[in-house]
């Protein structure tokens, strides 16, 4: 479903991805894992189509996001870190707003925005100003926006940063109840929802692939039987802290 070949990107000198590749398929869940400035962002916005490679490609259902950029896109739904809302919208206007820049057809739009608050547990919330809104319902919004075209692909930037662990848990629930039928990416920094959320976790440092395998495989990696002290071994952490 997912398909990373080879993306490459710099900025100026600084060599932000360098030559990551991977794929992934229907049901599973990918953590995306790396310090700060790995390039899991870039990595993102390329194959959300919205930052253009210098080389490689992504093919999101088989279709390029270089050369076939709006087909492509139509498969994906993009979260990206900070998603932007309309702060005097409410929920329902903003994401009829999204279905009609998707394209959506004018007829399915109504039940493509409904499902899209059910899903994304926002039918409370539906009346209120998005900027009146918890910084959870807020992240909620943002992914109802996501999944409005019911796309088999999502990219998740980061879905669950901020949120208090009641929100984290329901935003976790809905990425379970959607894992069976999408392929699914995340970067998160949160190793503790690791093993709880993702089938399988990449991580990368300083733009390169550095580890991928299930949770429990990456943790058999450690000193001490945790993600934590894994994600430390295969980055530069440890020695960083050590200086
Ligand atoms: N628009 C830009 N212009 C210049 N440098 C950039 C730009 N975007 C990212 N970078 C640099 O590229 C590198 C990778 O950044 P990126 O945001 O992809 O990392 P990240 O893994 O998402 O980090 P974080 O975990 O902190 O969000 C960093 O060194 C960053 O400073």
């Amino acid at each position: 479903m997912l398909d990373i070949r080879n993306l490459e990107k710099s900025f100026g000198a600084k060599r932000a991805v360098q030559g990551v590749s991977f794929t992934l398929d229907k049901g599973t869940v990918l953590g995306f894992l790396g310090p700060n400035g790995a390039g899991k962002s870039t990595t993102m916005r390329m194959i959300a189509g919205v930052l253009e490679p210098d080389s490689g490609d992504a093919l999101i259902d088989g279709k390029s996001i270089v050369s076939d950029r709006r087909t492509a896109q139509a498969a994906l739904g993009y979260l990206p870190e900070g998603a932007p809302l309309y702060e005097d919208m409410t929920p329902p206007e903003f994401l009829s707003f999204m279905a009609a820049a998707r394209k959506i057809d004018r007829a399915k739009r109504k039940d493509a925005v409904e499902r899209a608050i059910a899903d994304a547990r926002i039918t409370t919330v539906a009346g209120q100003r998005i900027g009146s809104l918890s910084k959870g319902y807020r992240r909620r919004v943002g992914l109802a926006g996501a999944i409005l075209h019911d796309p088999p692909v999502l990219l998740l930037d980061e879905p669950t940063d901020g949120l208090d662990p009641n929100q984290k848990r329901a935003v976790r629930a809905l990425i379970a109840r959607m894992a069976p039928t999408k392929a699914i990416l995340i970067s998160t920094h949160t190793l503790t929802e690791v093993p709880a959320m993702c089938t399988r976790a990449i991580i990368v440092d300083r733009g390169r692939v550095v580890a991928d395998g299930t949770p429990a495989e990456l943790t058999e990696k450690s000193d001490d039987g945790s993600l934590e002290s894994a994600f430390m071994r295969l980055t530069d952490q440890a020695e960083a802290n050590a200086r």
